[in-house]
């Protein structure tokens, strides 16, 4: 009996027999029983299935005939045995589980970091993570590992997991956990997700922004790391799509109640920015992401004073969000509706009111060398407000990477002898078109 790959509703491509061929309409059967009809015609262009293309081989390279069905259905073959991941080559495809696999405990790391060929191992993220490790500790050359995939393919929990390897296997022996750099690196974790993740129709935890994380190893010990952070989606700040959340900072801060009545705030149903979209995101706990930020924010060295500061302009910035405006009666350009937000922004940024609010209601042009003040019409007065809006929360965004990178740079000297090993983990859309904000 002849076994094609045959055009399938739910699986694209199934492996089939063929039973028989009656009135142009060609009868199929699946492994399961399942018969499909397709067109006769059609039979002639359809590829024969190999049995090897149907075991779900650890490398698609190791195919003899690789078509697309063959690589699909290797991946899904893989994929139903709880081997989430295949390679292709030295590239790593990776199928999201969502669910938790015993696949990352520190036997599994470890039985990766002491192989003598990681690669020769079942294809796993620890292999990726063990071999740029020891090309790092054995080459002259920087390693990079990309991360690229649609959003909620698990690229950042990829990520995190190549962030685990590295911080383990260049722990030098005796290190304090809690001291260590490799502890540091780790922290960045939930610092970077609440300034820069936000919950969309796709992902309750979806980065809005390019990570670049770079380490710098010396003799096979690491010396310091930097993030960097590109693209981030600063529109969100201000608006979301329906059955999405702003970034996920805002409301981390808008549940800590003894915080909001010292900074004389209010839930996150009172804000015109965030109650635009939904008020939590299943599986995110804020509260609890909230204290883990604090800590992440402390070990870091960004003391609690600093800390204030710091959601003060996040409550400013949702201040800012509640402004609105009137038409100026009898006169060109609008007014403040209700003065508090303003004030209460201004407040929060130790800035004058009266300077704040003309930064909404006026607009200045430059005429020749001169600078014009010309007023606002209300849309115009709306789109500064969320233009200041954004511009202050992607300058916070800015300013805590650096502070991190502070914290977490190599020296000069030591920077320039070491190696690097770069994460980049960037998203596509679904038919891989790049990433654009
Ligand atoms: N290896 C894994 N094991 C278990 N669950 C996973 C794994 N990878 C991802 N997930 C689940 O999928 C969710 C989405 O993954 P992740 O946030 O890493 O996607 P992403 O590709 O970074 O998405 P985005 O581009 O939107 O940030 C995670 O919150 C987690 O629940």
């Amino acid at each position: 009996m002849r076994r094609l790959w045959v055009p399938h509703p739910d699986l694209v491509w199934a492996p089939c027999w063929l039973h028989d061929t009656i009135d142009g309409i060609a009868t199929f059967g699946t492994e399961e029983g399942e018969a499909v009809e397709v067109a006769a015609g059609i039979i002639s262009g359809l590829e024969e299935v190999h049995q090897q293309q149907v075991v779900g081989l650890d490398d698609v390279c190791c195919l003899d005939t690789v078509t697309k069905a063959a690589l699909l259905h290797t991946i899904r073959a893989r994929f139903n045995k709880q081997s989430v991941y295949t390679w292709v080559s030295r590239i790593l495809l990776a199928v999201n589980p969502f669910q938790v696999l015993p696949l990352y405990s520190s036997e599994m790391l470890d039985k990766y970091r002491f192989a003598k060929e990681a690669h020769a191992l079942p294809p796993h993220i620890f292999s990726i993570a063990a071999d740029s490790v020891s090309n790092l500790q054995t080459s002259s050359r920087d390693q990079a590992i990309v991360i690229n995939g649609e959003s909620g393919a698990g690229k950042t929990e990829s990520a995190k997991l190549i962030m685990s390897f590295i911080a383990e296997a260049t722990k030098p022996d005796g290190a304090e956990p809690s001291q260590s750099m490799q502890d540091k690196v780790l922290r960045t974790n939930p610092i970077m997700e609440a300034f820069g993740n936000a919950m969309t129709v796709r992902n309750n935890n979806s980065s809005r922004f390019v990570k670049w994380l770079s380490f710098f190893a010396l003799d096979g010990r690491l010396m310091g790391c930097e993030v960097q952070q590109y693209l981030l989606e600063d529109t969100r700040v201000c608006s979301v799509a329906r059955g999405e959340r702003s970034y996920h900072i805002f409301f981390q801060v808008l549940q800590a109640g003894p915080l909001l009545k010292e900074l004389a705030l209010d839930g996150p149903e009172c804000y015109s920015y965030t109650k635009a979209g939904q008020l939590t995101a299943p599986g995110v706990d804020d509260g609890q992401a909230f204290e883990e930020l604090q800590e992440a924010f402390t070990s870091l060295g960004i003391d609690a004073a600093m800390q204030v500061q710091i959601w003060r302009v996040l409550g400013a910035i949702l201040c800012l969000g509640n402004c609105s405006f009137v038409n100026e009666e009898r006169q060109e350009g609008v007014r403040l509706r209700d003065e508090s937000p303003a004030r209460r922004a201004a407040e929060l940024l130790g800035l004058p009111p009266e300077e704040l609010t003309k930064c909404m209601l006026v607009r200045k042009i430059a005429v020749g060398r001169e600078l014009v003040e010309s007023p606002q019409r209300e849309e115009q007065a709306k789109s500064s407000r969320d233009s200041l809006s954004k511009f202050i929360y992607a300058r916070l965004f800015v300013w805590a990477v650096n502070c991190l990178n502070q914290t977490l740079k190599a020296d000069v000297t030591s920077r320039t002898k070491a190696r690097a090993l770069g994460i980049l983990d960037i998203v596509t859309g679904p038919a891989g078109e790049p990433f654009s904000a």
